[in-house]
């Protein structure tokens, strides 16, 4: 998701530490205690603007979120979702970081599910190790998430569906729930990332799959 260039947003996030975490390596380890409770941590990384997540975190108010977005001038724009609730979100915070350097911000089995939205397709095959579903980020996960831990992964790009089809099951993961069309039966849980009802708008479908890590 690129968007324009906020000169203004460097300096509301700073002013927003208690939303979006500054050295978040400093946690690694106590996300609970952040949080101030022990509910279950899902995680979404390449978060964009925040509709999903928030939207997950009023819906589960015992389940804590975490978004990761890259990008000031994005995750920006979720910042101030959060700050239009009255009352704030309490089981929210975001992370301006790279996803690449999860292992830096959580312990094993710290973060209970993964959530990838709409992840930039990078559709050339030399840039396939960007995917976010690429084996190397795979094994990124396996170290965050418990055994058995969960990758819940929704798109509107087939080659990029395709792609991570065969790359989740390569590294061994359990396919536990595939979808070719989410919303020719939209189960009243799912929750609409701004990709996701742009694209569905359009007619394209959406697809959607769970994956579970296996012991070895
Ligand atoms: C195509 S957008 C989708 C945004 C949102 N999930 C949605 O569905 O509307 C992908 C987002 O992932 C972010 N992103 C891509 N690679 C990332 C990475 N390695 N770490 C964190 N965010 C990343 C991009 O900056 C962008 O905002």
């Amino acid at each position: 998701m690129r968007s324009r260039f906020k000169p203004w947003a460097a300096e509301l996030i700073g002013a927003h530490p208690e939303i979006i975490i500054p050295e978040p390596e400093k946690v690694k380890g106590k996300w609970q205690e952040v949080f101030g409770n022990d509910h279950p941590l899902h995680i979404e990384a390449g978060t964009g603007k925040g509709r999903f997540i928030v939207g997950m975190a009023k819906m589960n108010p015992d389940i804590n979120y975490i978004g990761i977005e890259l990008f000031d001038s994005v995750i920006v724009s979720a910042l101030e979702r959060v700050l239009e609730e009255e009352g704030g979100i309490p089981n929210l915070r975001l992370l301006k970081v790279n996803a690449k350097d999860i292992e830096s911000y959580f312990e094993k089995g710290e973060v209970d599910r993964l959530y990838l939205n709409f992840s930039d397709p990078w559709p050339k095959s030399r840039h396939a190790k960007r995917r976010l579903t690429h084996e190397t980020f795979l094994r990124l996960y396996e170290t965050v998430l418990p055994e058995n831990g969960e990758i819940h992964f929704k798109t509107d790009n087939r080659g990029l569906f395709e792609y991570s089809l065969t790359s989740i099951s390569e590294y061994g993961m359990l396919l536990k729930d595939v979808s070719l069309d989410l919303h020719a039966n939209e189960p009243e849980w799912n929750i609409m990332t701004e990709y996701e009802e742009k694209f569905s708008k359009k007619g394209q479908p959406i697809y959607r799959l769970e994956a579970q890590f296996q012991a070895v």
